[in-house]
């Protein structure tokens, strides 16, 4: 049995609007284990990048309660001294941007020098130069020495992606988050830095946490899948349940909405609406009633909890058990302009204010 390297438990993670504050996170429980892909898929605005930076502790004015064990520490309540140590040796992030994650004025040698410098004591001059080329070396920059001495503007997105995994896995990290690695992309440069992730996870029996809306990369890359919606998890199973026997609509819809995964002979399915932003989120219910109106209210719970409906595969609410897609596109009942939908009486609104 693989060894739990981080464990999330009850974490929320709420940010102040105006007056209130508001959970873009709510209730997140998991792990990681060594040497294991956990991808975790959803559309934009539903918590992904808000969970990664919780764990980082890189959220500077966000309220955060729950738990997150690293090695069974606590990250939460850390000294920032001891939590900026982990951040960069033995947690590496990879952020989805590559350009704003890296210093213009430096040359990216120096800069995966001065991860190594903040956190290898003793470390020589000469030492770190080779290290760092030896870095460039393993995530396949073609001439390490005259890359090193670049600017991060000279280089390709690709490269630069590849840059900033070098600075991720200097350390040699135990756990690697990965945000969105690869959205920015072309498909072949993509695949590469996927390979190259699945050989460090392999090389460092390292702890993966992969999040990306592609499920195609989920399907190339994940042991294990968190599906979250509006900031909570709808499901989590391996990769290999997920994909042949999904279970919560909104899982289900995601599959169905790409060409390859679509049962053969069906019709594609696309997911009216949108997350809803963080102000008008439901607070009660089930927060994906809203997208499949066809289904009758009473299929869900009023206070929609995690089943593990078998060994290791979650799902929330009881909507699935009486799922099915709608007949036509008009069926479904939503409107595709629709830009606020009732739930008991209580008007939500789309939109990002
Ligand atoms: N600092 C912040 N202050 C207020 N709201 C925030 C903040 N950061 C994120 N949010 C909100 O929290 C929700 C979740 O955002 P988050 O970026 O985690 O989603 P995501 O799933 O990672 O989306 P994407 O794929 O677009 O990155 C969104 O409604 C977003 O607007």
């Amino acid at each position: 049995m693989k060894k739990s390297l981080l464990k999330i438990e009850r974490l929320t993670t709420s940010f102040r609007i105006g007056d209130d504050y508001y959970a873009a996170v709510d209730d997140v429980s998991l792990t990681v284990n060594r040497g294991e892909v956990l991808a975790i898929v959803g559309e934009s605005g539903s918590g992904k990048s808000a969970l990664a930076f919780s764990v980082m502790g890189l959220h500077a004015h966000a309220r955060i309660d729950g738990r997150i064990y690293y090695k069974g520490e606590d990250l939460i309540g850390m000294p920032a001294a001891k939590l900026n140590k982990l951040r960069g040796s033995e947690i590496g992030m990879i952020f989805q941007d590559p350009l704003s994650a890296l210093n213009p004025l430096m040359t990216v040698g120096e800069q995966i020098e001065e991860s190594l410098l903040l956190h290898r004591n003793g470390i020589s001059r000469a030492q770190r130069r080779n290290a760092a080329i030896e870095l460039l070396n393993k995530v396949g920059i073609p001439s390490p020495e005259r890359t090193a001495a670049q600017y991060p503007h000279e280089l390709s997105g690709g490269m630069r992606q590849r840059i900033v995994i070098a600075i991720a896995i200097a350390n040699q990290p135990s756990l690697l988050i990965a945000d969105e690695p690869t959205t920015a992309l072309d498909v072949t440069i993509q695949l590469q830095i996927l390979d190259l992730i699945k050989a460090l996870k392999n090389d460092m029996d390292a702890g993966v946490i992969l999040i990306t809306h592609d499920l195609g990369v989920v399907a190339e890359m994940a042991d294990r899948v968190a599906v979250m919606y509006a900031g909570q998890i709808v499901e989590i199973a391996d990769i290999f349940t997920l994909t042949s026997n999904p279970k919560h609509p909104y899982t289900r819809s995601l599959l169905q909405s790409i060409p390859n995964s679509a049962e053969s002979g069906s019709r594609l399915h696309t997911i009216q609406g949108i997350v809803p932003s963080l102000k008008h989120l439901p607070r009660r219910g089930c927060r994906f009633q809203s997208r499949i109106p066809w289904i009758e209210a009473s299929e869900h719970e009023s206070e929609p909890e995690l089943h593990e409906i078998e060994p290791g595969h979650f799902v929330r609410c009881t909507c699935h058990l009486r799922f099915r897609f709608p007949d036509s596109a008009s069926d479904a009942g939503l409107p595709p302009s629709a830009d606020a939908y009732s739930i008991n009486g209580e008007e939500f609104r789309y939109g990002t204010s």
